[in-house]
């Protein structure tokens, strides 16, 4: 399956600040949204029912990373909200990403997307080197990853937009690329190393970006969503 859409991550504290940030787009206007941490700790499942309730798709953003039986009990859970993606960490092994997805289907067959993270894109090459401990250069480290969560039966990865065009290359044209990292020209980059703007990510081939702060923390965050959309479709 092949997609295209920009994803705004939902980093407020309450349900109350969230809620009144997607209260400034039109009522026909439902962008595909995501839910972190941040939220789903503050406020739980039920801010997604909510959310969801109000006709927005939903990446819950949970990054799983736990043994396996673990990972596979929570994706159960995590299998009644009426999502539609969520996600685990790659470096959880190929016997967890197999776990979460018999853990995440339904009894009638049907799940949410199941998205593997690979490296964050808050990490650079050096953290990548002398923190993790790990040699081999970003992309190829991202690209192992995601083969193992192809390998696995997962539908994509979560990847900076810099590597997304070689996994799509290597792994399938239908293998998802979900990129966050993304900055305007003229955005912060933040915490962010491995960004691009929405422009060059749509012609790098991404499937869906993932902006946060460049639209929750913009002036008119209804005309910065528009600005992504317009620069990612190109
Ligand atoms: O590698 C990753 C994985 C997830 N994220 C999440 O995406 C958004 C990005 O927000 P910005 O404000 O646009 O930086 C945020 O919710 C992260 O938790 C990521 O950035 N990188």
């Amino acid at each position: 399956m092949s997609a295209k859409d920009v994803i705004i991550a939902l980093d407020f504290p309450t349900r109350e600040e969230t809620l009144s940030f997607l209260d400034q787009f039109p009522a026909g206007e439902k962008p595909f949204v995501k839910i972190g941490m941040e939220l789903f700790y503050a406020e739980g499942p039920q801010v997604v029912r909510d959310i969801k309730a109000r006709g927005h798709k939903i990446f819950l953003d949970l990054k799983l990373h736990d043994i396996p039986n673990t990972v596979k009990r929570a994706m159960a859970v995590l299998s009644r909200l009426d999502v539609d993606m969520v996600n685990l960490h790659a470096a959880g092994t190929s016997e967890m990403m197999r776990a979460a997805l018999e853990g995440l289907t339904r009894p009638d067959g049907t799940r949410p997307l199941l998205i593997a993270v690979t490296q964050l894109t808050s990490t650079d090459a050096a953290a990548l080197k002398n923190e993790l401990l790990i040699d081999t250069p970003m992309a190829e480290t991202v690209l192992s990853y995601a083969k193992n969560a192809a390998a696995s039966g997962l539908d994509g990865v979560v990847c900076s937009p810099l590597e997304a065009a070689l996994v799509k290359e290597r792994c399938g044209a239908d293998f998802l690329t979900v990129t966050p990292g993304i900055r305007f020209a003229d955005s912060a980059a933040g915490d962010q190393k491995r960004i691009m703007t929405p422009e060059k990510a749509g012609k790098s081939g991404c499937d869906y970006i993932v902006v946060g702060r460049p639209i929750t923390q913009a002036e008119d965050p209804v005309a910065a969503y528009r600005r992504a959309v317009k620069d990612f479709w190109g």
